[in-house]
């Protein structure tokens, strides 16, 4: 048995989520989750909400809340969602946690102390009127790369180019519309990650196994143009962790708060200790500590690719920084993205299907399976609604569902609801236990390889096999003859059904459950030896015919979805 630390990109708190940022985060990552829980190691699974920076605070002005209070509300919503996608967490925690906080200044004191924070004095703009600062979002002007007259302070929306808000022609604040803007001095605190670089090199260099997506953006980071950057980890705003050493004040630094990509990562940690503190588990430090016993265990991150450079060098190079004996992460997975029909999901023009809509319109299965077996992962995928009916059709319901009706309808007419006695395996049974055996040994090295797509392919052959045997040994013509032969393939087929569920469970834990409840066979092991895990439903073992577990999605429907989610949210 090994240990598992498993976390997901924290998703951001300024709504709901779409389908892209699931599978390109928290879904696989609860895939491997699930998969290493089934093969019996040792896992601590912990996703939070992002709640800092100025979207949050431009987010809630736009609620007509007060910030906390919209953070509170929104993780709510992300949490019910999270569960309504079967995302298994061990704690979805929150990066405004008091542990959060303790932690970011307990850091932001030993990089200090090691010399790897300086301070900077910058000219930002200043608005009289609304009495702050404008960092980021909280002003828009014109591009001064494509004149497009709605660019924000941080990037211009319509030609992508990373903004100064000082760059802005004609700005103004997005709080007030303010126009009479002033340059002030303010001083700000800057992670001295160029002092790192060659730490930080060496350490990626060691990394071989790792996808080339993340090794790739990493070197690219490292080394384009100037090198790896310092990068400002403060901002004037009041939502956030306050600038302090530790608990001690940081002189200068008054009404500051951390910035986003510093103190996020920091909860991957901070969750730990919200678990603990919510009393779902015990020593948050053997997980994370590697001088309190977390030297064993395996740490794996999960995150589309423009989180990759803050995993790879900004986060790492904190906890290396700080001199302390943190685990670090030994594999990172990332994904390219997914689009939507032609375009790109978002979240700020309100484009493709998001969580809450996704659920309204199918149960969770369906989504995990083709999000899971259409991951982006060597390129760039897309979501169109004709491949999403036609692979929900074909895998799910023709499949595996087909599979599990015609078995359990076919030995309740002939031999009544429970598990048919008589005959012994032939050729063709022999066969295809050695078949299994050797696409399930596929499926689980790919599960370890977390090649998400393959391993879907394998389980889905897996799949196949069962209905190429029921269709060649066809027990419904054996039976007229020899219903001793027919009794045994189906007896076959029984526990064949109970053999998928458990293995695809990871992916469909819903339809794993049902069909796990419908065979009587509640905590079923994954299997180690097929010629005896095809044989635990032993005859006379009851069970019972399942409802229909995975429907088939008419062109009717798929229409109206396709016009329903063509817009705008
Ligand atoms: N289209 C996409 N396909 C796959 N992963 C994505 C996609 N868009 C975002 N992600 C990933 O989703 C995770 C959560 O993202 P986050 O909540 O920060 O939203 P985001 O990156 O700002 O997305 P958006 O700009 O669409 O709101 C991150 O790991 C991010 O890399
Ligand atoms: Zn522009």
């Amino acid at each position: 048995m090994a240990r598992h630390l498993i976390t997901s990109a924290i998703p951001y708190i300024n709504g709901i989520k779409h389908l892209g940022n699931l599978v390109g985060s928290q879904l696989p990552a609860d895939l491997y989750a699930r998969y290493c829980r089934a093969r019996g190691h040792e896992v601590l699974f912990l996703c939070a909400t992002d709640e800092h920076g100025t979207p949050a605070e431009l987010a809630a002005a736009k609620a007509g809340q007060p910030v906390a209070e919209y953070c509170a509300e929104m993780h709510a919503v992300q949490a019910k969602l999270a569960e309504g996608f079967r995302l298994s967490f061990d704690h979805f925690g929150r990066s405004s946690s008091p542990q959060n906080h303790r932690l970011t200044q307990a850091f932001a004191k030993s990089l200090d102390e090691a010399g790897l924070i300086r301070e900077v004095s910058e000219t930002q703009m200043y608005s009289p009127q609304d009495g702050r600062f404008l960092p980021d979002r909280y002003i828009e002007g014109t591009c001064p790369n494509c004149g497009f007259e709605s660019a924000r302070g941080d990037q211009c929306d319509n030609c992508t180019k990373q903004l100064d808000p000082v760059d802005l022609i004609e700005p103004r604040s997005t709080i007030s519309g303010a126009t009479n803007l002033e340059m002030r001095e303010t001083k700000h605190l800057f992670l001295r990650q160029s002092a790192m670089k060659d730490d930080l090199e060496a350490w990626i260099d060691t990394k071989t196994d790792w996808p080339v997506l993340t090794t790739s953006i990493a070197k690219k980071w490292l080394n384009d143009g100037d090198g790896l950057q310092d990068r400002g980890i403060t901002r004037d705003l009041d939502w956030g962790v306050p600038v302090q050493r530790d608990d001690a004040p940081w002189p200068g630094m008054e009404g500051k708060v951390f910035y986003v990509w510093f103190d996020a990562p920091i909860e991957y940690i901070a969750c730990a200790q919200e678990w603990e503190e919510a009393g779902k588990g015990t020593d948050w430090a053997r997980w994370w500590r590697t001088d309190k016993g977390a030297d064993d265990v395996r740490y794996t991150q999960f995150m589309g690719k423009d989180n990759v450079p803050f995993h790879t060098l900004s986060f790492p190079a904190t906890i290396l920084g700080s001199g302390e004996p943190w685990k670090l992460v030994d594999y990172i997975k990332s994904f390219n993205y997914l689009n939507y029909e032609g375009g790109q999901f978002s979240t700020s023009r309100g484009r493709g299907v998001f969580m809450d809509q996704a659920l309204e319109i199918l149960p969770p299965d369906y989504w995990r399976w083709w999000l899971l077996s259409h991951a982006p992962e060597s390129n760039d995928a897309e979501f169109t609604w004709e491949n999403f009916q036609t692979s929900v059709n074909k895998d799910l319901a023709d499949v595996l569902g087909n599979f599990a009706s015609r078995v359990t309808k076919f030995c309740r007419s002939k031999f009544g609801e429970e598990v048919p006695a008589g005959g012994t395996f032939g050729d063709r049974e022999r066969q295809l236990v050695a078949d299994l055996s050797a696409k399930i040994a596929e499926y689980e090295a790919q599960m370890e390889a977390i090649e998400v797509r393959k391993a879907a392919a394998a389980l889905r052959a897996a799949w196949v096999l069962g209905n190429e045997y029921l269709q060649e040994a066809a027990p419904w013509s054996t039976f007229k003859e020899d219903p001793e032969t027919a009794a045994m393939q189906i007896r076959l087929g029984l526990n064949l059904i109970r053999l998928y569920a458990v293995i695809s469970a990871p992916f469909i834990p819903d339809a794993s459950a049902q069909l796990l409840g419908a065979m009587k066979a509640e905590g079923a092991d994954w299997p180690s030896d097929l010629d005896s895990d095809l044989q635990a439903l032993v005859p006379g073992h009851i069970f019972a015919v399942p409802d229909v577990t995975f429907r088939k999605i008419g062109d009717a429907e798929r229409e109206d979805w396709q016009a329903r989610f063509s817009g705008r949210r």
